[in-house]
């Protein structure tokens, strides 16, 4: 584990807590998602409210804040008129908002005589290609046979490079739905030499395997072998089959395991809207959290249709028994 996570981790009590869905609570907090950049279009029109989540989910008691990046792609801004400086000037953003929140948050509880809080890190967050297409894909892991190894390193370069140098504490690669583009991640991150540590998580829809049905032991054998490569694990994927993932994951890999899975819902990406098939909420969270932490993740938190309420409860189950 990089030094960095493994003193947090340590510092938690083994298992340290992550943020909830970040687009969810910007909804939450009247924000307009509905947009082909998704929850990246607040960088453009309400900052305000990227930090106000931030501030939210470090109050919840997350361990990691995840930046607003998740969507945010070179080509989907230039598409909405802006220019590359811009581009590049908001994903530096997204990393500048996370800091300031986890900046102002630690100086706060600094100053009040009782801290349960650990001082946060800060993950640069980075979606898929198919969440940058916006069709469903990311939840498919079907791209087409145009789209090859290197079109997904080109894609994720220069977004990479940028984030990396923003100032993070960790880069997130978020709900990975395929096998190329986990090696495109890998490779890329050894091409570009990046200094700070990553994980990268996949999504699953069954439990068994990547959304694209390929094996996580295969995408794991990959990982394994990139020192580049800190923490591995899944998210937004249903929370009923996390403990399973975790069980098969240690039997695949000596790295740390993070689980941030959503709320059981399921994206209609054509429709663009949740389905309510299984809901789990805040309560199901707090023994589910316990039940992957004694499964071996050593990070844990939620993502989309997750809220403050449902990480507060994570924090208190996990820190509470972590004696902390
Ligand atoms: C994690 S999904 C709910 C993200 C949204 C999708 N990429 C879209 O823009 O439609
Ligand atoms: N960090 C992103 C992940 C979406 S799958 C979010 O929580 O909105
Ligand atoms: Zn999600």
């Amino acid at each position: 584990m990089a030094g960095v996570v493994e003193e947090l981790v340590k510092k938690a009590g083994g298992c340290a807590v992550i943020d909830g869905g970040f687009a969810t609570q910007l909804e939450a907090l009247g924000a307009d998602i509905n947009d082909s950049l998704w929850s990246a279009a607040c960088l453009i029109t309400k900052p305000h409210l990227i930090k106000e989540v931030h501030m939210q989910y470090l109050e919840a008691g997350a361990d990691v804040i995840i930046s607003s990046s998740y969507q945010a792609t070179i080509p989907g801004f230039l598409a909405r008129g802006l220019l590359l400086e811009e581009a590049e000037g908001l994903l530096r953003t997204s990393v500048q908002l996370a800091r300031e929140a986890r900046d102002e948050f630690w100086k706060s509880t600094l100053r009040s005589s009782k801290p349960v809080y650990n001082r946060a890190l800060v993950a640069a967050s980075i979606g898929s290609y198919g969440a940058y297409l916006a069709d469903g894909s990311e939840y498919s892991g079907s791209y087409g046979d145009d789209v090859t190894s290197e079109k997904l390193k080109d894609f994720h370069r220069r977004r990479l490079q940028v984030l990396a140098n923003a100032g993070p504490d960790l880069i997130a690669f978020e709900a990975i739905p395929n096998k190329m583009e986990a090696k495109a991640l890998v490779e890329l991150l050894e091409e570009e030499n990046i200094q700070v540590p990553s994980w990268i998580c996949f999504s699953s829809v069954d439990g068994k395997h990547l959304c694209s049905g390929e094996s996580f032991g295969d995408c794991l054998e990959i990982l394994n072998a990139s020192e580049k490569v800190a923490i591995v694990g899944v998210n937004c994927t249903p929370p009923q089959f996390v403990e399973g993932i975790i069980r098969d994951f240690k039997k695949q890999t000596k790295k740390a395991i993070a689980v941030y899975p959503n709320s059981g819902e399921v994206w209609d990406g054509r429709a663009k809207r949740w389905l309510p098939v299984e809901c789990f909420g805040r309560k199901s969270f707090d023994v589910m959290a316990r039940r992957w932490q004694e499964a071996g993740a050593s990070l844990v938190g939620g993502c989309c249709r997750t809220t403050p309420s449902t990480i507060r409860a994570v924090s208190n189950a996990l820190k509470s028994r972590n004696g902390q």
